[in-house]
Parts: structure tokens; C-alpha cells; sequence
């Protein structure tokens, strides 16, 4: 049995492909009430459109996860810390695999550092790469990235959770693919600002690969191999996000870029851009791109200024 840990968009998402195959998955939820809706109506309105499978059982009881063989954690990156303060030891003693992509704001730390932190004991893996929570759930071919520190508990887990449709590929880089993950959000933000202030697909090509040198400087600063940026990590889930409204991420920048409402939901890069800048300001690393999609955020900028501030910099060689 495979446990899910977060009943929004993405974890319902896993958990459909998962039961898919007929494999048993217990997807939990903090509300218990929405959870007992889920699990009658089989519908969430997460996923519009989508079925739960009938091995897949929803709950608000993380007992009920006792018996995973691993549990995914799917809650948004800025509530890891506190989940696994409040919920750490119910959790059974099986890999924890993480799935959310973002640096906590407070401390800076990456999600398997919360986690080491928080559960000495348990082993870690993250989940990441490019694949939309709608696509996942429709059965849409999606390749993701598992990384895992420990060598043998990485081949089980790729082995357990890559069904025929959700290939796995497997990498020991935990740090590289968490900040793939975590630094493609904010450029994806800075993308729709360009999208949305109608600036053109030139300059957005130009941010795009700008922002993924900046990744792949702080990624290898923070102890990153440089190659696991070029994969489905980092340089795959930039170029899903970086163009395509299905991102919140890319959503939020357009609606910005063209001074209309901020969209609500989960929208990672936000918090991660001010934690990506304050590692970059302790490591030397310069983070141009990162810092304008911040100022934008944080209202230091217009999208114009922010632009003309990038334009200005002393000319580079590539
Ligand atoms: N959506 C996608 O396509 C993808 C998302 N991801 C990543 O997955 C992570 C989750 O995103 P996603 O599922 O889309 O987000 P959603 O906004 O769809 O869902 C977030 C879920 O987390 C729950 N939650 C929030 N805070 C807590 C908490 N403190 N304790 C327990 N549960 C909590 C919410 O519960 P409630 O409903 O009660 O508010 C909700 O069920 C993000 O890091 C995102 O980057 C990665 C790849 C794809
Ligand atoms: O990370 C994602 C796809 O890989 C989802 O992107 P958003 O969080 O921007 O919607």
C-alpha cells in the first residue's frame, strides 16, 4: 500500500496514477469532512473531471497510512515544516518520499533538510520534474524525476512507484533535483511577466536560459552536480513551466505582468524567489533574474523596471 500525505491538486494527482494500476493507495487529507466527500462522491474538486480509482481510499485518519510501504508528501513546500513538527511521528517508518517544490522562507532550508531535521531517522527521497497535477491524473504519458541518497532504497522506489504510464527516472543528487525544482518556479514567474506585459517571446527565450544558468550557479553552490539541472528536474519542468498557463507559477507573472488580480492557489515561486536570493547573497552567487522576479513580488518594481534594471547590467560573456 502507498500512502499520500495531502489531498491537494498534486498528491490527488499521484495517488490517482498510483491506484491506477490497481495498486491500494490511502490518500489523506486535514479535512476529515472534505475527505469522507472525496471518498463517497470519488470526485475532489482538485482534479475537475477526474475519477478516484476504486483502489484508492481517501481518509482524514493518518493511521490509517500505518501500513504503507512509503508515504509521498504532497503538502505545500512552506507547511512541511510545520506537518511534520505536528503529524512526524504518526507517520509510519518507511521512506518518505517529499513532493513539493520550494525553500522555505523562514530558515532557507530545502525540504529533505526539513525533514532530515525532523525525522533523524527516516529515509528521504524527493519527487520532482515536470509533470501538471491535471496530466498525471488523466493518465498522460509524464516522466519525473526520484532522487535518493541511499542507492538501494532509490531502485525500490523507482521500481514500486513508476507505473506504465509515470516513468521514473532515478539520480542520488537529492539537492540538485530538489532546486531544479524549487528555482524553475521563480523563473517561470519572471516568464509570465514577460508574457503578460506582451515583451515578447524573445525576451522570455532570453529569461528562460538566463534564469537557468542562475539555477544551475546557486544549485551547484548549494552542492548540486551541474548535470542534474540539465535533466527532467531542472531544465524539463523550466520548459514546461516556463510557457504554459496550465503553471500557477506562469499564471501568477501574467496576471502581474498585465496589472490584473493576483490568481490565488499555490503559487511556490513566490516565497522560494526571497529564499533563493538570501542563498545566493550568503554564497556569492549573483542571482539578477531571481532578484527582479522578487522586487516584482514585493512591489519594489514594475515589470518595465524591472526589465530595464536586467537590461542595464554589464555587458557578459556566456
Ligand atoms: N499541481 C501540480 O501540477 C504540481 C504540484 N507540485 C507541487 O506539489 C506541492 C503541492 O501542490 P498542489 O497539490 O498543487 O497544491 P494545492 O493547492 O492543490 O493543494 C495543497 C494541499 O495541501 C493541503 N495543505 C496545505 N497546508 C497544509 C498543512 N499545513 N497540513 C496539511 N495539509 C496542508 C491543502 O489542504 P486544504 O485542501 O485543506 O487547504 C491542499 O489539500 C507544491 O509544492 C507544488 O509545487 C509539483 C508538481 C506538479
Ligand atoms: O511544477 C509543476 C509542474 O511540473 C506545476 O507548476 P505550478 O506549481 O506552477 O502549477
Amino acid at each position: 500500500m502507498i500512502g499520500v500525505v495531502g489531498a491537494g491538486a498534486f498528491g490527488t494527482a499521484l495517488a490517482i496514477a498510483e491506484a491506477a494500476q490497481g495498486t491500494e493507495v490511502r490518500l489523506w487529507g486535514r479535512d476529515a469532512a472534505a475527505m469522507a466527500e472525496a471518498e463517497a462522491s470519488r470526485t475532489t474538486p482538485y482534479l475537475p473531471g477526474a475519477t478516484l480509482p476504486p483502489t484508492l481510499a481517501c481518509t482524514g485518519d493518518l493511521a490509517d497510512l500505518a501500513t504503507a510501504e512509503a508515504v509521498l508528501l504532497v503538502v505545500p513546500a512552506q507547511a512541511t515544516a510545520s506537518f511534520l513538527a505536528e503529524h512526524g511521528a504518526a507517520l509510519p517508518k518507511m521512506p518518505l518520499v517529499l513532493c513539493a517544490k520550494g525553500i522555505d522562507a523562514r530558515d532557507f532550508r530545502l525540504q529533505s533538510q526539513i525533514a532530515a531535521a525532523a525525522l533523524p531517522h527516516a529515509t528521504v527521497a524527493a519527487l520532482t520534474g515536470p509533470g501538471f497535477a491535471g496530466e498525471i491524473a488523466a493518465g498522460l504519458p509524464t516522466a519525473l524525476t526520484l532522487a535518493c541518497a541511499d542507492g538501494e532504497t532509490g531502485r525500490v522506489l523507482q521500481e514500486t512507484l513508476s507505473t506504465a504510464r509515470l516513468r521514473l527516472y532515478l539520480t542520488d543528487d537529492v539537492v540538485g533535483a530538489e532546486l531544479g525544482g524549487a528555482l524553475k518556479n521563480v523563473v517561470a514567474i519572471g516568464c509570465g511577466l514577460i508574457e503578460g506585459a506582451c515583451l515578447g517571446a524573445s525576451a522570455r527565450a532570453a529569461l528562460m536560459t538566463r534564469g537557468f544558468a542562475e539555477m544551475t550557479r546557486l544549485a551547484v553552490a548549494l552542492g548540486a552536480r551541474p548535470e542534474t539541472l540539465t535533466g527532467l528536474s531542472g531544465l524539463g519542468d523550466l520548459s514546461l513551466t516556463c510557457g504554459s498557463s496550465q503553471s500557477r507559477n506562469f499564471r501568477l507573472g501574467q496576471a502581474l505582468g498585465a496589472a490584473e488580480a493576483r490568481p490565488g492557489g499555490t503559487v511556490e515561486g513566490v516565497a522560494t524567489a526571497r529564499a533563493a536570493c538570501k542563498l545566493g547573497r550568503e554564497r556569492g552567487v549573483e542571482l539578477p533574474i531571481a532578484a527582479a522576479v522578487a522586487d516584482v513580488l514585493e512591489g519594489r518594481l514594475d515589470v518595465e523596471g524591472a526589465m530595464a534594471a536586467l537590461l542595464a547590467r554589464p555587458l557578459k560573456s556566456e
